[in-house]
């Protein structure tokens, strides 16, 4: 993505990502630290009272905002709209632990802007008016769409606005204009956040006027050789954070 040399900030993207719990601190910085280096200029975490100065001190790059003490509920939503109208497009699920289905989905159907659903946030995505999305499940949570949908493409089908990127050995983009492959990556990146990682590559992505589908498969393909290039550095003892500092030499 070229950069207008007079452009200002927030501009060339801004990402929010809501998550983060008093269960898991890390999953949330992993998102914005990716979509960070990834090219958008600003990426705002809203997260748990209980974490927030936690999720903060991982580096003086994140902008951090708290939905509410505890789990993300229903006295949470205004501040996360808020973090929404804020941002070009928002991620919502890594590290929410356990929040509250309705308060999700009133998120996500109280705006307008593009969402990136993954890990807590699907199960509630799919009881909710979805519109204008990308989920990042993993096989696993893939299972809950093929359980209530009977698969992906037929959750998908013709609907324009909704693309699913399936992630594991092989990440498969599913859109209206079919499935598409992509095959990097490396078992070492079975390792917790890769999937965290991979959300803020899409949003950041998706910030910088990629569409969706374009975005689901980029990210993939740029989470995958990076970790194919942490892989040559650490084997099997790769980190998502050696993913995040490789990003900058896939782009
Ligand atoms: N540093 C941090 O802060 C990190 C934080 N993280 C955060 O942890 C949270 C959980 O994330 P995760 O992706 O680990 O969810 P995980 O409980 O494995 O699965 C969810 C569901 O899917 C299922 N399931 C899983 N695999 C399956 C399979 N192959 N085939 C079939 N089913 C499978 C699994 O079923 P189960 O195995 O429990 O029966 C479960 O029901 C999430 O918020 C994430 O952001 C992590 O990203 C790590 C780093
Ligand atoms: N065996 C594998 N080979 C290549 N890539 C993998 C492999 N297993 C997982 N991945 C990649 O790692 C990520 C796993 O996502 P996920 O399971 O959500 O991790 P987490 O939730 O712990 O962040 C995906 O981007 C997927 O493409
Ligand atoms: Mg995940």
């Amino acid at each position: 993505m070229e950069r207008k040399p007079e452009s200002h900030k927030g501009e060339n993207g801004k990402v929010t990502v809501i998550g983060g719990s008093k269960d898991f601190t890390g999953a949330p910085a992993l998102s914005a630290q990716a979509a960070l280096r990834t090219g958008c200029d600003l990426a705002k975490i809203v997260t748990s009272e209980e974490v927030s100065s936690v999720v903060a001190s991982y580096s003086e790059n994140l902008i951090v905002r708290e939905y509410s003490s505890g789990y993300l509920g229903l006295s949470g939503v205004e501040n996360c709209i808020d973090a929404v109208r804020w941002c070009d497009v928002f991620v919502i699920g890594p590290g929410l632990g356990n929040p509250d289905s309705e308060a999700v989905g009133e998120i996500l159907e109280r705006t307008n802007k593009t969402a990136v659903v993954d890990a807590d946030a699907i199960k509630p995505a799919l009881e909710a008016d979805l519109s204008n999305a990308v989920l990042t499940p993993h096989r696993g949570e893939a299972e809950l769409i093929k359980d209530e949908y009977g698969s992906v493409e037929s959750f998908v089908g013709e609907n324009e606005d909704i693309v699913v990127l399936v992630n594991g050995e092989t990440d498969r983009v599913y859109s209206d204009k079919g499935v598409e492959k992509v095959d990097a990556g490396h078992p070492g990146m079975t390792v917790g956040g890769t999937g965290d990682v991979l959300t803020g590559i899409v949003a950041s992505l998706i910030s910088q006027d990629v569409s969706k589908r374009e975005a689901a498969v980029k990210a993939a393909e740029i989470n995958g050789e990076a970790g194919e290039e942490a892989a040559e550095e650490y084997g099997n003892s790769l980190l998502a954070t050696d993913i995040i500092d490789l990003i900058p030499s896939v782009l």
